[in-house]
């Protein structure tokens, strides 16, 4: 048994499958990127195994428990968070109050002191627990992605499906991000990563699986997935330096 199992997923939209037959195993400790170009299908099976949305058909399992079916709650008590491609913060809140949100909704459902402890630890590992006073529309764009991710740890999850985090960041910003996947990853978090900067991916990833119009069309270690033509023509429309 894999600890994620995705086995044979689907998700229709009315006419048209956005998912179509996944299938594709992570083991403890992974980290593995999801790659394709875009419309393929990434995040709706992000979606999928965080339970934002239901599968049509097929089977996703975390560490033997079947996720299908569960409510976004139950799922995250299961040890699943995942970040957002368009990060999800209220602005409003201070920093500690947005993480402990999270934590409170997360795998251990800590409440008062202990849901702050746990925030101001997950806002300690992305760098920004010197500000956890500060409203959350003061933060620069990296430090709302910070945000964002801190959010995801304070939920103390077993894997973590990061939905295209480090875009948008400049080369320094890029560097941090990476060296800050790589310590979570080092620290024993499995991760599943949507991801289209190829350094990145060829950096944190020794393995990828890559998606189009739905399908996977691979799922390989990275520099050979890179390398396979029908994944050049699909996801790089030939411009990949593999
Ligand atoms: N809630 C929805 N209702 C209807 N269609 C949807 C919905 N969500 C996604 N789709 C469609 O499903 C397909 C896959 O979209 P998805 O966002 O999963 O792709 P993606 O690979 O993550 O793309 P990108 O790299 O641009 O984020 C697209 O055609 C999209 O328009």
């Amino acid at each position: 048994m894999s600890f994620l199992e995705i086995d044979r997923a689907v998700k229709q939209f009315g006419g048209l499958r956005a998912v179509s037959d996944v299938s594709f195993t992570l083991e403890k400790g992974e980290v593995v990127g999801l790659l394709g170009p875009n419309g393929s299908g990434k995040t709706t099976l992000i979606n999928l195994v965080s339970g934002a949305l239901p599968a049509t058909s097929g089977d996703i399992r975390l560490d033997g428990l079947r996720l299908t079916g569960l409510s976004r709650d139950r799922i995250a008590r299961a040890g699943v968070a995942r970040t957002f491609q368009l990060v999800r913060t209220l602005p409003s809140l201070s920093l500690v109050e947005n993480v402990m949100i999270t934590a409170v909704f997360g795998r251990h459902a800590h409440w008062g002191a202990a849901a702050r402890r746990v925030a101001l630890g997950a806002l300690e590992m992305v760098g920004l627990s010197d500000r956890a006073g500060v409203a959350a529309a003061d933060l620069t764009y990296i430090d709302q992605k910070r945000l964002e991710l801190a959010r995801a740890l304070a939920a103390e999850p077993e894997i973590l499906l990061l939905d295209e985090w480090l875009a948008g960041l400049n080369p320094t910003e890029l560097a941090e991000g990476v060296a800050l996947i790589r310590t979570l990853h080092q620290g024993g978090l499995t991760i599943l990563m949507v991801e289209h900067i190829i350094d990145a991916v060829r950096a944190l990833c020794p393995r990828v699986v890559v998606m189009n119009s739905g399908e996977l069309i691979a799922d390989a270690p990275t520099d050979i997935a890179l390398a396979d033509p029908m994944v050049v023509s699909a996801y790089l429309g030939g411009e990949v330096d593999a």
